[in-house]
């Protein structure tokens, strides 16, 4: 446990960098302020002692007055200052940490970060991070504070009078003795807090996008219950650590202010004894009980500390996730081809998806993959675009193998269009644009290439238009093309269509696939098909099945060779002409 906390204050300072000499000063005003909380007891014992030799003067009282009213105002503006230091520190290490992660994930493979719970994520980004800087900017220096003060005073304390001194440590020596009994078990307790806090963030998280489903289905409460049980999960933890922690933490604080029960009987003895002074145990009546309260927010700080610890571990986990650095440059040609590839998601490695599976694309080449639902079509793609790595087999592009090419090349010239239209909230322009510095001349000809040009422009904005909260009106064949605008203006050589039709309805269908022949041109491409109608501008279509590509070549041979194929393309083209009959005839 000590190991871990050394390991994680060490690691918070690395991550500061040079922010880190913010967080110094900030610990030594704290310091020097904490050493000032000693002055105004030695103040007082000076009066005290000056009362009971009868030499209290007017200068005696001016003098030390003065001495505690410097200290009092020093001691707070040098803890202000190490406020303003520590926050400044911590906030230059947060913005450095949360850019860290950003950069971090930008290079991890996507499938890794896609097994990760998106509710976890953003606990991390949110939560956890939130803490390091609560840990930084107050925790650090209130710690220094809260300890300097004390120790200054029991220091001070012991050149008076050793014996006394040590017997103020008795209450101490109780509280910490307390303390471990409060945080005895406590990590185990404190982790599954932490849990649950992830799982209710993945809940809500999920709650908030199934709505509309949750809605359509008329789900109505019940469709709370998950939610509502990992609430009672959370209240159920809660309670558990406030059972454990509330009788102790009631006892550390009375015994904490309990000095007087030790300090009269034990320094009364020794005044009647003689080896003690009255203006002695005047002082150790006074402040040898009190001064230890000053500790009390040290309880609070030690509960927070394991959330920091936790947090730190969770950052750290995010930065350790392994990422594709470096490797050769993309090649100038690029035909695809899948070598006895075997893959199984790490999730369900049991589960083997693909099993020497061998495909041949040529430069240039269009193909279709088609096969029933959970073939593995989509995972094939996945893998070329290197979301995950191949278990045995290689994939090469261009005669290289993909796990040599540098990645930030691979995301550069490969374009993949999913299903699913992710718009972020901004303008329509800059959804297109997706943060490169194409000119909106640039955008509008990739637009038109998709065709919806016409429709942005008919927008109250135009390429301003706002999407978030519009962006909820736009179709999904609308979303689809701003999405294949995208990839006209990324103009990758290399073009993953996944499922990249479905959301085409009878009406936006030619303006889709007219975008789709616009986008495909001169590139070498690979359609994920389910509606066998994206086959038309393909050159050869492979079946995908039984974890491996069955048979590939044009319509015409995979038609014969494919069991599999031939009944889809039988019920493709029986749909295609069927008439609907109605009773009182035909429509
Ligand atoms: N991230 C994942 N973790 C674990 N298993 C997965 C994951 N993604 C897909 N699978 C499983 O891998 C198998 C192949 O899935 P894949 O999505 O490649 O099929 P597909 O042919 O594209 O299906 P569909 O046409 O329905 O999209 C399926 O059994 C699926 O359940």
């Amino acid at each position: 446990m000590m190991k871990k906390k050394e390991s994680s204050v060490h690691l918070l300072l690395k991550w500061a960098g040079k922010d880190k000499y913010y967080l110094y000063l900030s610990i030594l005003c704290s310091l020097i302020s904490g050493l000032c909380t000693m002055i105004p007891y030695y103040g007082v014992y000076q009066v005290i002692t000056a009362i009971y030799q009868y030499s209290c003067t007017k200068e005696v009282l001016f003098h030390n007055s003065i001495l505690i009213f410097v200290s009092i105002v020093l001691r707070f503006v040098l803890f202000g200052c190490s406020g303003g230091l520590s926050h400044k520190g911590a906030y230059r290490t947060l913005y450095k940490v949360r850019c860290m992660i950003i950069d971090h994930m930008a290079k991890v493979p996507l499938g890794v970060l896609s097994e990760h719970n998106s509710g976890a994520i953003k606990t991390i980004l949110n939560e956890d991070i939130e803490k390091l800087e609560l840990f930084l900017a107050h925790h650090l220096p209130e710690l220094i504070y809260y300890m300097c003060g004390p120790i200054a005073v029991f220091l001070y304390l012991c050149f008076v009078n050793l014996p006394l001194a040590l017997v103020s440590l008795i209450p101490l020596i109780l509280a910490m003795a307390v303390m471990g009994v409060m945080f005895s078990g406590m990590s185990k307790v404190l982790e599954d807090a932490n849990q649950s806090l992830v799982n209710l963030n993945s809940v809500i998280i999920e709650y908030i996008s199934g709505m509309k489903v949750i809605k359509a289905f008329h789900m109505g409460s019940n469709s709370f219950i998950k939610y509502k049980n990992t609430i009672e999960e959370e209240n159920k933890i809660w309670n558990k650590i406030s059972k454990k922690m509330g009788p102790p933490y009631a006892a550390y604080i009375v015994i904490t202010e309990c000095g007087l029960l030790f300090m009269v009987p034990i320094g009364g003895f020794f005044f009647l004894q003689g080896s003690l002074s009255l203006n002695v145990l005047l002082l150790f009546l006074f402040i040898g009980s009190l001064y230890l309260t000053e500790l009390r927010p040290l309880q609070e700080l030690g509960s927070n500390f394991a959330k920091v610890l936790h947090a730190v571990i969770k950052t750290k986990e995010i930065l350790d996730i392994p990422i594709f650095e470096g490797g050769d440059d993309f090649p100038k040609r690029h035909a695809i081809s899948l070598n006895n590839v075997c893959f199984a998601y790490p999730s369900n490695e049991k589960e083997p998806v693909l099993i020497n599976c061998n495909l041949e694309i040529n430069h240039g080449e269009k193909v279709a993959l088609v096969g029933k639902s959970g073939a593995g079509k989509s995972t094939i793609i996945q893998l070329i675009a290197r979301f995950y790595d191949t278990e045995k087999g290689s994939i090469t592009i261009g005669g290289m193998d993909v796990q040599k090419l540098n990645y930030e090349q691979i995301l550069e010239n490969v374009s993949i269009v999913f299903q699913k239209t992710f718009l972020t909230r901004d303008s329509v322009f800059e959804n297109i644009r997706m943060g490169t510095q194409a000119t909106l001349t640039q955008v509008r000809e990739a637009a038109k290439k998709a065709q919806i040009d016409s429709f942005i422009m008919s927008l109250p904005n135009g390429y301003e238009t706002k999407v978030g909260s519009y962006g909820t009106r736009f179709s999904g064949g609308e979303k689809q093309r701003i999405a294949i605008a995208r990839a006209i203006l990324k103009n990758a050589p290399i073009l993953i269509l996944d499922e990249a039709t479905s959301a085409a309805d009878p009406e936006n269908q030619v303006e889709i696939d007219k975008a789709i022949q616009n986008l495909c041109e001169g590139k070498t491409v690979i359609i994920v098909a389910h509606r066998l109608s994206a086959l038309k501008i393909c050159d050869r279509i492979a079946v995908v099945e039984n974890h491996a590509v069955s048979c590939i070549g044009c319509h015409e041979d995979v038609l014969k060779e494919s069991a599999y194929y031939k009944a889809a393309w039988e019920s493709f083209y029986k749909a295609r002409t069927f008439v609907y009959q109605m009773k009182g005839g035909l429509v």
